[in-house]
């Protein structure tokens, strides 16, 4: 496909409405992240984060407002009009198959001709730096293998977005930084649209083109993070962003707390 013609796989979230009995989590939200960009979304505990993945997912069709996926409409109840891949805390990866085999897995269950399955997990294989493990179990790999290989097996199907949710979190933060490096690399590389989920500040800024911070159903700020990449953990100015991306998040979670105390989120 040439450069021209390349599809857009942009997401338009617009006047998003979810309410559960007594709470409406999301109250109007709109989002948008550009194709090919990287969007953090930042915000406290219980703001609504895995509420909208859930949703954009196409897991929870209960809600009111509209969802596009490269203008496609997202039809509620119905399958995203977009292939979506996932990187959870965990790897969530199944234990008796071998790396290979979990990538084949999910290939399985993809829309990706078999004829292609050999070039593409080379190639990914190759991108993780995993090439040498492709033969090994889920217990025999690092924590911080195992989340590589949930991301080739992600990346295998061929996204058109990617949604990492706290991908990281559950490594130590020498592994994290390694992985938050390539998955930087990875990113150029494929020119994917990522929207990753995050409670870390400085890994939101070091990450996103743009930190987006939730708070009571809806955007509480947005900061774009205008630092040339690629990026390097002891930047300044980077700091600085992050700073303010820090201070905003704290900022969101005392309104949210204040919020709840008022009992204003209650839909009676
Ligand atoms: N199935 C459900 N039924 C009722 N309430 C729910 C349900 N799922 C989530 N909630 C409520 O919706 C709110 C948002 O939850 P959600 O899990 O989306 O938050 P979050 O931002 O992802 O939090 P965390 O960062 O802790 O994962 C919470 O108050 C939660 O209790």
């Amino acid at each position: 496909m040439s450069q021209e013609m390349e599809a857009d796989n942009g997401i338009r979230v617009e006047g998003l409405i979810k309410e559960f009995p007594g709470q409406r989590v999301l109250d109007g939200l709109n989002l948008t992240v550009g194709n090919g960009e990287f969007v953090c979304l930042l915000g406290p505990s219980g703001c609504g984060k895995s509420t909208l993945l859930n949703i954009l997912s196409g897991l929870d069709s209960d809600y009111r407002g509209s969802v596009h996926f490269g203008g496609r409409p997202m039809v509620p109840g119905g399958k995203p009009p977009a292939t979506i891949g996932y990187l959870f805390q965990e790897p969530r990866l199944l234990p008796w198959l071998s790396a290979e085999r979990n990538v084949d897995f999910a290939l399985e269950n993809s829309r990706v001709p078999r004829s292609r399955w050999g070039d593409i997990k080379d190639r990914y294989f190759a991108l993780t730096g995993l090439q040498p493990f492709r033969d090994y179990y889920p217990h025999e790999l690092s924590g911080g293998m195992a989340q590589r290989l949930s991301l080739v097996r992600a990346l295998a199907i061929e996204p058109d977005v990617l949604f990492m949710d706290e991908p990281f979190s559950g490594l130590d933060e020498l592994t994290a930084r390694r992985l938050r490096v390539d998955l930087l690399d990875i990113w150029r590389e494929t020119g994917k649209t990522i929207l990753f989920i995050t409670h870390n500040s400085y890994e939101a800024t070091f990450l996103g083109d743009r930190v987006v911070v939730l708070s009571q159903g809806g955007i509480h700020n947005q900061i774009s993070v205008d630092v040339p990449r690629p990026r390097d953990y002891d930047d300044a100015a980077l700091f600085q962003v992050g700073k303010t991306v820090s201070a905003t998040f704290i900022e969101a979670a005392e309104a949210a707390e204040r919020a709840r105390a008022r009992g204003t989120r209650s839909s009676h």
